[in-house]
């Protein structure tokens, strides 16, 4: 694979997003290092989630260039690698109750790994990094329930799970705490500054929490179509959300 030409794990250049006849991002920059948990602010249709979901390749962009952790989205070759660096928990989010998927088998299609083990070696591997994960998040008495038995809260937990089950380089959350009891909220919290400060991650989060963006994030940039201001929380949030 080639090596990446630049440190950061996310770069945005100049990105515009159309839905529908209308722009809804406009010329958008920015960086997101290592280390560093980012908020996206912003009044509601602000473009906030149709940002991220360009990013992420979800929906197609009309300008500009995105960078992951050092590679072009289009790069055939190197987008498995990427995908498997990055994790991202959207905003809505139900489990079809067609399909039938306990928890714990949930959790462990966010496993990645390459297969270089015995497959009995991988196996337990693999069920014992479902088992972490279900425990860091206080999910194990819900490992084998159904997903589409879960309450709005408990599914949000699932889906951190499902994005921890394997080390990864950067977490992209839509509105990902709202819904959780005041305990899962805290709990998420610790957990975000566990993953930024311990392990490495990068962390972007849209977020109207602007409290706990004040206290938690080091950025914050104040989407309103384009950039309206970016810097530390204490800057943007008195010029924008005073
Ligand atoms: N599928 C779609 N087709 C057409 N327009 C869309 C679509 N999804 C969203 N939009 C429009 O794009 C604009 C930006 O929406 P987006 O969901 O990105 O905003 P947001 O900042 O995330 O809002 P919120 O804070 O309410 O979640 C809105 O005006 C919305 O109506």
């Amino acid at each position: 694979m080639d090596t990446p030409v630049k440190e950061y794990l996310l770069e945005v250049e100049n990105l515009s997003v159309r839905r529908g006849d209308r722009w809804v991002v406009e010329n958008v920059s920015f960086t997101l290092a290592a280390n560093t948990n980012m908020a996206i602010i912003g009044p509601n249709g602000a473009g906030k989630s149709s940002l991220i979901q360009a990013i992420l390749g979800i929906i197609p962009y009309q300008q500009g260039r995105v960078t992951l952790l050092g590679y072009g989205m289009s790069c055939r070759r190197t987008l498995p690698y990427v995908r498997q660096q990055v994790a991202y928990l959207p905003q809505n989010f139900q489990c079809d109750p067609r399909i039938p998927i306990t928890v714990a088998e949930f959790v462990g299609l966010g496993w990645g790994q390459p297969r270089w083990q015995w497959p009995w070696q991988y196996q337990r591997q693999r069920d014992r990094a479902i088992w972490e994960s279900l425990q860091r998040l206080n999910l194990e008495h819900l490992a084998a329930q159904p997903m589409s038995s879960l309450s709005g809260g408990e599914t949000k937990r699932v889906l951190l799970a499902y994005c921890l089950v394997q080390p990864r380089r950067l977490l992209i959350l839509d509105e990902a705490a709202a819904g959780l009891d005041c305990q899962g909220e805290q709990q998420f919290y610790d957990l975000l500054q566990i993953l930024k400060v311990s392990e490495g991650w990068g962390i972007l989060q849209i977020s109207h929490h602007l409290e706990r963006v004040r206290a938690t994030c080091d950025q914050v940039l104040y989407l309103d179509r384009s950039v309206q201001g970016l810097g530390t929380p204490e800057w943007v949030l008195q010029q924008f959300a005073a």
